[in-house]
């Protein structure tokens, strides 16, 4: 990798990823471990074009996930974009290690940093595509400042920590205000309890990347779900396109 390639834009990033408006992104916790390669290679073959990958400490979220070392090791197993959702306290300290990493998108959090304009431009500065993520409590206007230094929002559903959970509808208002928001050109991403039932209204809301981890990884065959899940989301954006 070249120490300061051009970061992605958000239309990059649409190009790459997106089908028919949307990308589902299996989200890696809801993998088995045990046998990560396979679950990586299963998870190509059912036709993904990104993995989501939760990053957590122990402090900004009351659970460990994992780190560095195995989001290289990911990265030498894969060439599927690596969306990395940092759940940390302290994320400026963290962007180069995973940016070395191969993280394609570095996603963190507005509830730890007052302005999070200079971590968002330390990550682009490295070359990767620049996320900011809110949880369900935290209004969605206290990150416009700071939409035009966004490549991707991410839309936390649940509070993160663990998968599993049940969707929080006050994404969706969250969703359709960032969508509207003539500053906003970022791709839109919701994450938690995003299952078939969940993922129409949130494509319609404005949701393009969709991430999944139960509702992938607990599939007996992941081609067909991705397939099912990803009709969904494209059938709800041309219904909310064809209703105005
Ligand atoms: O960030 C998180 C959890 O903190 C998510 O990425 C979950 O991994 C999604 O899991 P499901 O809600 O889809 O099971």
């Amino acid at each position: 990798m070249s120490p300061n390639p051009k970061p992605p834009t958000a239309a990059e990033l649409r190009a790459r990823c997106s089908r028919g408006g949307v990308a589902i992104a299996p989200s890696l916790l809801a993998a088995d471990f045990a046998r990560l390669e396979q679950e990586i290679r299963a998870i190509e073959k059912a036709g993904a074009t990104l993995l989501h990958l939760d990053i957590m400490d122990g402090h900004f979220v009351p659970n460990l996930s994992f780190g560095v070392p195995v989001v290289e090791a990911i990265r030498r197993t894969t060439d599927l974009l690596l969306d990395v959702h940092l759940m940390l306290d302290n994320p400026a300290n963290y962007v180069e290690p995973f940016r070395k990493a191969g993280a394609d998108v570095l996603t963190v959090h507005a509830e730890v940093l007052d302005d999070p304009r200079p971590v968002l431009d330390q990550i682009r500065a490295l070359g990767a595509a620049a996320g900011l993520s809110l949880n369900p409590p935290l209004a969605v206007e206290r990150i416009e400042p700071f939409l035009e230094a966004c490549d991707l929002i991410l839309v936390m559903s649940v509070m993160p920590g663990f998968g599993g959970q049940s969707f929080q509808p006050v994404a969706l208002e969250k969703l359709a205000w960032l969508r509207d928001h003539s500053d906003c050109h970022a791709v839109l991403e919701v994450d938690g309890g995003v299952n078939a039932q969940t993922i129409g209204p949130c494509a319609a809301a404005g949701a393009e990347w969709l991430v999944a981890g139960t509702a992938v990884f607990g599939a007996d065959d992941y081609g067909p779900r991705l397939a099912d899940l990803s009709q969904s989301a494209q059938a709800s954006v041309a219904g909310a396109q064809a209703s105005g």
